[in-house]
């Protein structure tokens, strides 16, 4: 999906969640969505999926085929929340997203902010013995142990997907914890958009070069019938 201004302006594509359940279908459940946002959230935007996913950064944690979510962290304070907030209304009602094992502060609006935030996020983060997070135009407090290769582990342990070799697919800097979890697992990372230091071994250039990969693989796979498109 590609940035929008404001989370809540996602547009999902119509034929993702059909993509999403087909390339799950044919790797017989080996597919997971890691992401620094809630499951809730993945779920209001792609519609309810049987598929494995992780939220939070890698703090919820939900195999493919139950709706219980797992904590992999413990849940943040509410007064960490409650800090950002007083930050968030003084410098222009920045958006604040609390998530159930991080919160995240949006200063896409006002980047005159972003130096008062950090030095606001660091001290929480040091206060509280979280972990500092800066993404795109979002900088998120997290609780410790739970970032995206802590996810990949954690799902690598699963039944369905032990032994199986992972490639992860991400554009932002919290993806490279995900990235780094690749090699232990005979896999590698693919970083989504232009060159950077990163760890991942292998490039797509934009979101729509990774539906055309993606449609392709489905094409190729033996089980097709030749179409690639979903179901
Ligand atoms: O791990 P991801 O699934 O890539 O989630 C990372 C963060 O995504 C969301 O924020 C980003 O997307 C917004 C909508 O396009 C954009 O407005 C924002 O600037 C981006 O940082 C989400 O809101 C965060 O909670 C996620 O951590």
């Amino acid at each position: 999906m590609e940035i929008a201004d404001h989370p809540d302006e996602v547009v999902v594509p119509p034929g993702l969640p059909g993509l999403l359940t087909t390339l799950a279908d044919r790797l017989e459940g080996r597919l997971a969505l890691v992401s620094g946002r809630a499951i809730a959230a993945l779920e209001a935007m792609l519609g309810p999926l049987d598929i494995a996913m992780a939220g939070s950064h890698g703090g919820e944690f939900r195999p493919a085929g139950t709706r219980t979510v797992q904590p992999l962290a413990a849940p943040i304070a509410r007064s960490v929340i409650a800090r950002l907030r007083d930050f968030a209304q003084a410098n222009g009602d920045m958006l604040v997203e609390p998530k159930p094992y991080s919160v995240a502060v949006h200063y896409r609006r006002h980047p005159e902010a972003l130096e008062g935030l950090l030095a606001c996020a660091q001290t929480l983060a040091h206060s509280d013995g979280l972990h500092f997070k800066h993404g795109k135009q979002v900088i998120e407090l997290v609780m410790p142990g739970s970032d995206k290769g802590a996810a990949v582990d954690a799902f690598m342990r699963l039944d369905g997907f032990a032994g199986a070799r992972p490639l992860f697919l991400g554009d932002d800097v919290t993806d490279e914890d995900a990235f780094r979890a690749m090699a232990p697992h005979g896999g590698a990372g693919v970083l989504v958009g232009p060159p950077r230091a990163s760890a991942a071994h292998w490039r797509l250039p934009d979101v729509a070069s990774v539906h055309a990969w993606l449609h392709a693989a489905l094409d190729a796979s033996p089980s097709s019938e030749g179409s690639g498109k979903p179901a």
